[in-house]
């Protein structure tokens, strides 16, 4: 999965007689892309390093002058400006996500960039946190911690606290690519009843079978989720789609799972979902904006659970996307095919 390329990158000299060869340049635009990318794009190319924590736009756009490679470090989005900036050198891109909602890709296959990105590696990752926000959204977590820090825990009463089981449940996946599939591969383990997808492509018929998985429409996929877990892109048609059309057609006892974007989600018609109990409760890793700030109102509902974009912030996860995002960048740098391309 992770051979470099099969050329050393160099850049063929631009002036005659030249006798010194020149190497590429790679805009690396986070400080602390792990070790292993760096010496991999090290040998061989020059990298122009950002020093901004958080990553900074202005550094961005005063480094990316004369580059050939770009190793996209962060979610700032990647347009016309910074291609523009770069010039007509620029030959090869990766991010380090598997996300590339913030990337103008229409830019990119106009001027023939080729764009590599990094899904799979952390479809593990991210499916283990789903289950964790699964979990706690389903049984109250978060909620329970409250009522432990306001000294008002009643476990004296039988209803306390009631929240939804798994087994035996129907679990809907909106988007059932790399990701949704880690995570039905761990629900086996839960003895659920069946699972419900929508896809934008339609999935092989022996995944299918494997997971016990049914292709719905979105209507029935809200109507009959009793976990609805979004994992699909950010696109313009699904932005926005999990709405106050949405929420009402869900079960009162549904709990929805968001590890893929904020933005399909519409966060006021969600807060109001939760508010009025239109559904059960809502486990999210991602949100809108990002950072949520501290005073955001769904912060203050005891039915949801929200973490801080932290799906494939493990060491080996992170340092596996910095790997493949590295040799992406170096095979596009030789015209080379890259290990996982966005297009
Ligand atoms: O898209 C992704 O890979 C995740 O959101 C982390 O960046």
């Amino acid at each position: 999965m992770t051979e470099a390329p099969s050329t050393t990158p160099k850049v063929e000299s631009s002036e005659e007689n030249s006798s010194e060869e020149e190497t590429f340049k790679i805009l690396v635009t986070h400080p602390e892309v792990p070790q292993e990318a760096l010496d991999l794009m090290s040998r061989g190319c020059k990298l122009i390093m950002c020093e901004s924590l958080p990553p900074n736009r202005t550094e961005i756009l005063q480094k990316a002058k004369g580059v050939h490679g770009m190793f996209w470090g962060s979610h700032i989005p990647l347009d016309k400006e910074v291609l523009d900036v770069a010039g007509p050198q620029l030959k090869s891109i990766s991010t380090m996500s598997a996300g590339i909602d913030y990337v103008d890709v229409e830019e990119l296959k106009k001027r023939k960039i080729p764009l590599g990105h990094t899904p799979i590696v952390l479809s593990d990752a991210v499916a283990d946190l789903a289950m964790g926000l699964m979990l706690s959204a389903a049984r109250r977590f978060h909620e329970g911690r409250t009522k432990i820090d306001s000294s008002t825990w009643e476990n004296y009463h039988i209803e306390w606290m009631w929240g939804q089981d798994v087994r035996d449940s129907t679990v809907g996946f909106f988007g059932f690519g790399s990701i949704g599939q880690a995570i039905a591969k761990r629900l086996k383990g839960f003895d659920i009843e069946r699972v419900l997808y929508t896809t934008r492509r339609p999935i092989d018929k022996k995944l299918e079978k494997q997971f016990n998985a049914q292709k719905v429409e979105f209507h029935e996929l809200l109507g009959q989720s009793d976990f609805l877990f979004i994992a699909a892109p950010l696109t313009p048609e699904t932005e926005g789609i999990f709405n106050s059309t949405a929420f009402p057609k869900m079960k009162k006892t549904a709990v929805l799972i968001n590890i893929a974007r904020g933005p399909i989600v519409n966060q006021d018609d969600l807060y109001t979902a939760l508010k009025t109990n239109q559904i059960f409760s809502a486990g999210i890793d991602v949100m809108n904006p990002e950072p949520l700030p501290a005073n955001d109102k769904l912060l203050t509902l005891p039915n949801i659970v929200i973490t801080p974009h932290i799906g494939s912030a493990t060491k080996r996860t992170r340092t596996d996307m910095a790997t493949i995002a590295a040799h992406n960048v170096l095979r596009g740098l030789v015209g080379e095919p890259m290990l996982s391309p966005a297009y």
